[in-house]
């Protein structure tokens, strides 16, 4: 796939020192961030590849932008790739694509809050051009996706059943707004997501009121070590604590709890599920070679 291990070796051997450099500083300051990045990897490689199209602003050629699909609702710190880019440009000018950087940067995110050290092959290209929010909007999930929408997403990327549990294993960090929670939590013929532990669902409830004007800018916490990539994820999810559609269905799918009861009890089974999820989530249809560029900005097209 024209990707390989050693593919900056000799045009910048020290790329991945100066995003983990970059990035221990950030992380200090801002501990919501791992999660965000995170997330934002799998948002811009859900849609048109892992070709950092998710970071373009809008411009006078081009208003349109991925970010306006309200699917990319809660996307927050592409802003970072940007700062983490122009500390690689300043060492390795015009080598590095912000694809690649996004990639690592990730993969930084979940290795610096306690995850697996992840070995990703590199040589993503940039895209040359950016995809429409209507592309975006037919993409990416919704708080409303189930069971089998998602598992259809992940065996579209050449996962296998447990690594799709494995992924979903990134809500072990960060966090959902109540607006991502009130169909679970008000709407009876909505979500059906098996019984909540009830005191779970007393405390989502007075957290995340009906009718509440502030919806968009109140959360709960994904998982209690929202901080800490760990297994917690599943233990809470299969003891009706999942905070997600998602999450609480995955514990009533036969095929999909098994795993997860696994994972609950397996850390290390977990993390190297994940490792192998996450790379096949870090090379689908990705450009290479000549395709695509290497932006001089992450958030414009050349
Ligand atoms: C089809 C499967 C998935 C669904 C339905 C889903 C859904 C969601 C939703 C609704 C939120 C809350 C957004 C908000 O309210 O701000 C969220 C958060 C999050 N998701 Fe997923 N997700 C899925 C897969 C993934 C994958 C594959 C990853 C990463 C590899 C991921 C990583 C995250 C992270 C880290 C957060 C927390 C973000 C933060 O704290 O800023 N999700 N997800
Ligand atoms: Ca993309
Ligand atoms: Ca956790």
């Amino acid at each position: 796939d024209g990707l390989s291990y050693d593919f900056y070796e000799k045009s910048c051997p020290q790329v991945e020192d100066i995003v983990k450099a970059g990035l221990q500083n950030t992380f200090l300051k801002d501990p919501a961030a791992p999660a965000a990045l995170l997330r934002l990897m799998f948002h811009d490689c859900q849609v048109q590849g892992c070709d950092a199209s998710i970071l373009v602003d809008p411009s006078e050629e081009n208003l349109q932008m991925e970010m306006h699909s309200s699917k990319n609702f809660g996307i927050i710190k592409r802003e970072l790739i940007s700062v983490v880019k122009s500390m690689v440009e300043a060492q390795c000018p015009q080598q590095v694509s912000c694809a690649d950087i996004l990639i690592l940067v990730a993969r930084e995110a979940v290795a610096m809050t306690g995850g697996p050290w992840i070995e990703v092959p590199l040589g993503r290209k940039d895209s040359s051009a950016t995809p429409s929010y209507e592309l975006a909007d037919a993409m990416l999930p919704s708080p409303t996706t189930g069971v089998d929408e998602m598992l259809e997403i992940f065996s579209k990327k050449g996962m296998t059943l447990e690594e799709s549990v494995a992924i979903l294993g990134a809500h072990t960090l960060g966090i959902s707004h109540c607006s991502s929670l009130l169909n679970r939590l008000y709407n009876p013929s909505g979500d059906k997501t098996g019984v909540m532990e009830p005191s779970f669902a007393a405390f989502l409830r007075l957290n995340c009121p009906a009718g509440s004007l502030t919806s968009n800018l109140s959360f709960v916490l994904n998982d209690p070590t929202a901080f800490v990539f760990d297994n917690q994820y599943y233990i809470n999810a299969l003891g009706g604590k999942g905070v997600l559609k998602i999450d609480a269905e995955m514990v009533l799918d036969p095929g999909t709890a098994r795993v997860m009861e696994r994972f609950s009890g397996d850390q290390d089974g977990f993390f190297q599920a994940f490792s192998s999820a996450f790379v096949k989530l870090s090379i689908s249809g990705v450009l290479t070679g000549n395709q695509g560029a290497i932006r001089k900005k992450c958030n414009a097209i050349n």
